[in-house]
């Protein structure tokens, strides 16, 4: 942590402020930055490290070991297909830079100095509301402060892993999220709780540099919030990789000694040196809600306006993982946008959820955007549904993975789409557009796609909507 200007916000009993921004993780940042910018005196409280979950224990470092073992398991592909390769994996020096490059020890300097660079202030230390618009911070360095906000207070407090009531789990040396990145060597072997994008992501990530992994998901697939095709194709992939996939199944006891953690699975005894538990997030909402009049639900989440407003609460705003609409950092600084503008009272688009990309980085990448068939049929739409696989990309090389899409028949548009393959987020972009702007399929279908390339896929689904058979 470096040193916080602490001294540049007074010390009256009650300070007035125009803003105050609790949490300042990637929706957080950008609202204050934004609003520094802008003039107004904006004061950002964040009790750990400025930049929040996403630079120094998610996105960042998790994408920099996924990208190295993706590395590793191209390299394994050269024998027998166009030379020799010996590879022998080194966890340490991916550590070692996620240590120095991507997190720079834990250290938040550098998204210390980007956001008083626009003007705003820094308090470190733990907000919570103790009036309406009002938030008591318990400074880190000692003390507390008063401040109290003439717009408005923005809540960005994210999430923390949610750590399921296992028997025996609570007392173990576990990790979750923020002791993973932290590791300086791979396990010989660990279980994974939770198929979600992270438990899939560190899975297979692991199991390039060499662990044992086996995963455990209570679901009967693994990404349960994407499209059910999904799943079994990264179930293969998975296990091609060398981890043992259990779905339908839960953990239900945990007990650690010297030689590691021993898991029950049901009649099965897991040995493995390493335990991660990555079954969900649970909303950082301890935060006086009820002093201000703010409403919360048992899942924390707080529901907000198409402006980001907190509703039933005037004053109070809450953007990103928060708000329940999605835990992205690329949504979290949409609405980031969207919060600073209202704030500053200009117009501009509200927030629109229609079109928010979904991407796992694991290989093959799973990528969705939109609704679900299921979804979609939930919402009363005459749906039109297609899916296809991803083939050949010319006779380079064949992959296993898909493209589905689905429409609505009666505007003839996408209402959501799903790719799964190499590059799947990059592919996913055109259905971004599509679906976001309500491109007719009947467009879409006079466009000319590259040969050969893992995108052409999309418009043989396209065709298959069956939306426009006379093209
Ligand atoms: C392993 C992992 C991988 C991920 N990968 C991706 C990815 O590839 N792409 C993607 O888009 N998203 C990814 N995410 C999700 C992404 O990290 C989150 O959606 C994003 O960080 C949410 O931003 P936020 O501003 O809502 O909150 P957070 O990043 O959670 O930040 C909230 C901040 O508020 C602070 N805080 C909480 N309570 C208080 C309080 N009372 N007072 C003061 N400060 C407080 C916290 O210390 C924290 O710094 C990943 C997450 C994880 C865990
Ligand atoms: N690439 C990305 O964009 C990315 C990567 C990682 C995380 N994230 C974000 O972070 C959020 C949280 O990710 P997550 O993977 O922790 O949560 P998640 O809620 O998406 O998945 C958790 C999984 O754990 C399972 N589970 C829960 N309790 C269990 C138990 N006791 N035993 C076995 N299985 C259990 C659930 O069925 C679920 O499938 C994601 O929804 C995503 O938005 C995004």
């Amino acid at each position: 942590m470096s040193t916080t200007p602490e001294d540049e916000v007074g010390t009256p009993e009650v300070e007035e402020v125009d803003v105050v921004v609790v949490g300042l993780g990637p929706g957080g940042e950008t609202v204050a930055g934004l609003l520094g910018k802008a003039g107004k005196d904006v004061v950002g409280v964040e009790e750990r490290l400025v930049g929040g979950e996403c630079p120094f224990y998610g996105c960042v470092p998790s994408k920099m070991l996924l990208a190295e073992a993706r590395r590793l398991a191209e390299a394994g592909r050269v024998t027998g297909r166009c030379g020799e390769a010996d590879v022998v994996p080194d966890f340490a020096r991916v550590a070692q830079r996620i240590r120095e490059e991507a997190t720079h020890g834990w250290d938040d300097g550098e998204y210390v100095e980007r956001l008083t660079g626009t003007g705003a202030r820094l308090l470190r230390g733990r907000g919570r509301l103790v009036g309406e618009r009002t938030v008591e911070v318990t400074l880190t360095a000692g003390g507390t402060r008063t401040l109290r906000a003439r717009d408005g207070v923005v809540l960005a407090t994210g999430t923390e892993p949610a750590v399921p009531p296992v028997d025996g789990l609570a007392t173990t040396p576990y990790w979750t999220n923020h002791e993973v990145f932290q590791a300086t060597e791979a396990p010989a072997s660990m279980v994974v709780v939770g198929g979600g994008p992270i438990g899939v992501e560190l899975a297979q990530a692991f199991a390039r540099f060499g662990t044992r992994v086996t995963l455990v998901e209570g679901a009967e697939r693994l990404l349960s919030g994407e499209e059910p095709e999904a799943g079994p194709v990264l179930e293969a992939a998975l296990e091609a990789d060398g981890v043992t996939v259990l779905l339908g199944q839960h953990v239900d006891a945990v007990r650690h000694d010297d030689d590691g953690f021993t898991v029950t699975v049901g009649e099965e005894q897991l040995r493995a040196e390493r335990l991660l538990v990555a079954s969900g997030r649970r909303a950082r909402a301890d935060l006086g809600l009820e002093h201000a009049g703010i409403e919360v639900p048992d899942s924390g989440l707080l529901t907000t306006d198409e402006h980001l407003r907190v509703v039933g609460s005037p004053g109070h705003w809450a953007v990103g993982d928060l708000t329940g609409e999605g835990a992205y950092t690329h949504l979290a600084t949409a609405q980031a946008r969207v919060a600073a503008r209202a704030l500053l009272g200009r117009d501009g688009p509200a927030a629109d959820y229609r079109a928010v990309p979904r991407v796992t980085y694991t290989d093959p990448e799973v990528a969705g955007v939109g609704l679900t068939e299921e979804q979609a049929r939930e919402r009363g739409l005459d749906v039109a549904v297609a899916t296809g696989d991803l083939g050949a990309r010319g006779w380079l090389e064949r992959t296993d993975g898909l493209v589905k899409l689905v429409a609505d028949r009666a505007r003839g548009v996408l209402v959501g789409g799903t790719v799964v393959g190499p590059g799947a987020g990059e592919v996913l972009s055109m259905l971004v557009v599509a679906v976001q702007h309500e491109l007719p399929v009947r467009d879409l279908l006079r466009t000319v796609f590259a040969y050969p390339t893992w995108h052409r896929a999309v418009e043989t689904v396209l065709h298959d909507l069956d939306l426009a058979p006379d093209l």
